[in-house]
C-alpha cells in the first residue's frame, strides 16, 4: 500500500459494538480523567480567559457564603434586638441594607466574569479545533477521503466539536462551588459544631446518588453522541444522493432509513431524559432533608440553651447551599461522556497520518509544455493491484490518450498525475523532478486535472473561473474560448456575473465540464491531464475543444487525455493502451490500430451502439 496511507480511521464503531456497550467501571474512571484531561488541554490554550472566568466563579462563591453570614449577622443584630426591644436602630438598618446590596453586587461582577469568560473560552475552543480539523481535511490525501463519508466529516467538524467543549461552561462554576463549599463546611462547623455534623450527613446521600445518576446516565449520553454522527451521515447521504433517490422512488425507503436512525437517538435520548428526571427530584429534595432535619435538632438546642438563633439559620442556609456545589460538580461530570466522545472523533481526524510527505524542490519553469515521465509505476487499492509497472513519456507540448477497458486503472493513473496520491513503486517525474520531490504548493502550478464530474461553487462564472484569482475579464473570455464555452456564458442573463447555484446546478452536465476545463486552463498549466473530462460534451465540441488545445491556444501545454472517441484518440501524438493495470501497447493510434486487435476493437466498440459496444468492454 501506498506511504500516503492512513491507517487512522474516524468512523464509529458499528451499533452494539463494545464501544457501545454500558460502560465498565475502568471505563467509567477513565472517562472521568480523561474528561479532566480534555479541559485540561482547553485551559492551557486560553489560560487568561479561564483564570478571568475562575476568578468570576470564586468571586460568586465567596459572596454566596457571605451572604449567609450577612443574614446570620442580621438576624442578631437587628431581626432579635428588634423582637426583644421593639424597635430598629436607623443606622443598623442602613448597615444591614449597604452590607446586602454591595454583595449582591459584587456577585453580580462575578457571575457577568465567570459566564463572560466561560463561553469566550467554550467558543474559541469550538472555532479552533473547527479551524485545525478543516485544515487538515484538506491536508489528508485522496485515499483518506476515500475511506470517510461527508457526512462523518461534517458531524466531526460541527457535533463532535460542540460536544468536545460542552464541559468548559460549567467547569468554571463547578471551580467556584468547590470553593463555596469548603468556605460554608468551615463556617459551618464554627457556628454549630453539632448542626453542622448533623447537616453534613446530607453530603454522603447525594454523593450516592449522583455517582449512581453518572453511571446510569454516561453510557445513555455517550451512544446518543455516536447516535447524532450517524444520523447526520444518513441525512446527508439521502440529500447528496436526491435524484437518485427521487429518480428511482426510494423517498419511502430513505425516509425509513433516516427514521430508523432518528427513533433510535430519540429512544436512548429519551432514556437520558428519564434518568434525570428520576434523580434531579431527590438530588434537589436530599438538602432540604437536610434541612428540616437541622431546623429541627437546632430548635432543640435554641430552647437548651446550647446554641441561639443566628447560628442555627446560618447553618440552615448554609445547607441549602452546599447542595448546590455537589449538583453543579455532577453536572460537569455529566458532560464529560459525550465531551470525551466527542474529542477522540477529533483528535482522530487530526492524528491521522495520511498528510503526504513533501520536498523541497521548486516548481520546475519552461516556456512550453512539461516533460512527463512515469517508470515502473505500481499502486494497489486495498493491496488489490491496480497499476503494474506503468511506463510512458509525454515530450513538452506533446499529447498523450490513455485508451483502457473500464477499470482498467485510467483514473487512478491520472490521479497519481496530479499526486492525489503517491505510487507504491515507481517514479512519476515532471521535467526530471520526481513529484514528491517538489515543495508544498508547487505542483498546482504546473500540473492541473479535470475529472470527469465537474464541480463547480456555489459562485458566479467569474469566480468558478478565477477562484479568487486577479485576473482581467479578457484572460477569463480567453480560456472560455479554448473550452468552447464562451458562445453559452454570453448568452446567460449576467454573463460572467451569472450565479451558478450550489455545484453549478443551473448549468448543464456539459456546459458544467467545459467551465471546469477554463478553470483549470486559466492556471496555465504545463501538464494538463484530461479524465474523460470532457464526456458530457457533444463529439464536434469535443473535437473542437480538443483541436484548439492541441493549436496551442492553451500555450503548448503538455496533454495526457483519458478518452473514449475515436476521432478524439486519432488527436492524440501517441495512445497508451492500457489493460488491467498495465501498458499493452504505445504508439501512434493509426499503428495501434493496425497492429493491435484487441485495441481495435476496443477503440471500435466505442463507436457502436450501446448493446454491441458492452459486449466488447465487458
Ligand atoms: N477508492 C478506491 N478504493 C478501492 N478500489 C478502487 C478505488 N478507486 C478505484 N478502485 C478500483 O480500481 C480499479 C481501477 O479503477 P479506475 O477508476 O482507475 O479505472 P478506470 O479505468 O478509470 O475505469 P472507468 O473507465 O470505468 O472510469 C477498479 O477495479 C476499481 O474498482
Amino acid at each position: 500500500m501506498s506511504t500516503t496511507t492512513s491507517e487512522a480511521t474516524t468512523s464509529p464503531p458499528p451499533s452494539g459494538s463494545p464501544a457501545d456497550a454500558p460502560a465498565a467501571p475502568a471505563r467509567r474512571a477513565s472517562t472521568t480523567w480523561a474528561g479532566f484531561r480534555v479541559l485540561g488541554v482547553a485551559v492551557r490554550r486560553e489560560p487568561w480567559v479561564f483564570a478571568l472566568s475562575t476568578v468570576g466563579s470564586v468571586l460568586f462563591a465567596v459572596l454566596t457564603v457571605a451572604d449567609a453570614w450577612v443574614l446570620g449577622w442580621s438576624t442578631d443584630h437587628v431581626v432579635v434586638p428588634a423582637f426583644e426591644n421593639g424597635e430598629i436602630g436607623a443606622s443598623m438598618l442602613w448597615a444591614v441594607v449597604a452590607l446586602f446590596v454591595g454583595v449582591a453586587l459584587l456577585r453580580a461582577v462575578g457571575i457577568v466574569a465567570r459566564r463572560l469568560g466561560a463561553g469566550i473560552m467554550q467558543y474559541r475552543m469550538q472555532a479552533h479545533t473547527r479551524r485545525e480539523v478543516t485544515r487538515k481535511y484538506l491536508e489528508l490525501p485522496m485515499e483518506w477521503h476515500q475511506r470517510h463519508p461527508t457526512g462523518q466529516l461534517l458531524s466531526n467538524a460541527s457535533s463532535d466539536v460542540e460536544a468536545a467543549w460542552a464541559p468548559i461552561a460549567p467547569f468554571p462554576m463547578a471551580l467556584g462551588t468547590v470553593v463555596m463549599m469548603v468556605i460554608a463546611v468551615v463556617q459551618m462547623l464554627a457556628a454549630d459544631l453539632v448542626l453542622a455534623l448533623v447537616g453534613l450527613l446530607v453530603f454522603p446521600a447525594v454523593l450516592v446518588a449522583n455517582v449512581v445518576y453518572q453511571r446510569l446516565a454516561s453510557p445513555l449520553m455517550t451512544r446518543a453522541q455516536r447516535l447524532r454522527a450517524e444520523v447526520a451521515e444518513v441525512a446527508h447521504e439521502s440529500f447528496d444522493g436526491a435524484m437518485v433517490v427521487k429518480t428511482l422512488g426510494r423517498e419511502g425507503e430513505e425516509t425509513a432509513r433516516f427514521a430508523t436512525k432518528v427513533e433510535e437517538l430519540r429512544e436512548v435520548n429519551t432514556r437520558a431524559g428519564r434518568v434525570r428526571a428520576a434523580f434531579d427530584p431527590v438530588l434537589a429534595a436530599l438538602p432540604n432533608l437536610g434541612v428540616l432535619v437541622v431546623l429541627a435538632v437546632g430548635v432543640a438546642r435554641v430552647q437548651s440553651g446550647a446554641t441561639d438563633a443566628g447560628d442555627v439559620v446560618t447553618v440552615a442556609y448554609l445547607l441549602t447551599i452546599v447542595s448546590f456545589p455537589i449538583r453543579a460538580i455532577g453536572w460537569l461530570l455529566g458532560e464529560f461522556p459525550r465531551s470525551v466522545v466527542g474529542y477522540e472523533r477529533t483528535r482522530a481526524v487530526l492524528e491521522a497520518t495520511g498528510s503526504m510527505p513533501h520536498g523541497a524542490a521548486p516548481a520546475p519553469d519552461g516556456a512550453t509544455g512539461a516533460h512527463l515521465t512515469v517508470e515502473g509505476v505500481e499502486y494497489a487499492y486495498d493491496e488489490t493491484p491496480v497499476l503494474r509497472g506503468v511506463d510512458f513519456e509525454a515530450a513538452p507540448g506533446h499529447s498523450v490518450a490513455v485508451v483502457g477497458s473500464t477499470a482498467s486503472g485510467k483514473s487512478t493513473l491520472t490521479q497519481l498525475l496530479a499526486r492525489l496520491m503517491d505510487p507504491d513503486a515507481g517514479t512519476i517525474r515532471i521535467d526530471g523532478v520526481d513529484l514528491r520531490d517538489l515543495a508544498p504548493g508547487e505542483l498546482s502550478r504546473v500540473v492541473a486535472v479535470v475529472p470527469q464530474t465537474a464541480f463547480l461553487f456555489d459562485d458566479t462564472v467569474r469566480g468558478n473561473v478565477t477562484l479568487g484569482a486577479d485576473v482581467s475579464d479578457d484572460e477569463v473570455w480567453s480560456v472560455l474560448r479554448t473550452a468552447q464555452a464562451e458562445e453559452f456564458v454570453r448568452a446567460l442573463p449576467l454573463g460572467l456575473d451569472t450565479p451558478l447555484g450550489e455545484r453549478g446546478t443551473s448549468l448543464s452536465g456539459g456546459q458544467r465540464q467545459r467551465l471546469s476545463l477554463a478553470r483549470a486552463l486559466l492556471r496555465r498549466p504545463r501538464l494538463l491531464v484530461l479524465d474523460d473530462a470532457t464526456s458530457a460534451v457533444d463529439p464536434e465540441v469535443e473535437q473542437r475543444i480538443l483541436a484548439s488545445l492541441r493549436s496551442g491556444a492553451a500555450g503548448d501545454t503538455t496533454l495526457v487525455v483519458v478518452a473514449y472517441r475515436k476521432a478524439t484518440i486519432a488527436l492524440a501524438d501517441e495512445v497508451v493502451h492500457l489493460e488491467n493495470g498495465r501498458v499493452v501497447d504505445r504508439g501512434p493510434h493509426a499503428d495501434l490500430l493496425a497492429r493491435n486487435a484487441s485495441y481495435a476493437r476496443l477503440v471500435n466498440a466505442y463507436e457502436q451502439p450501446r448493446a454491441a459496444a458492452e459486449e466488447v468492454l465487458g
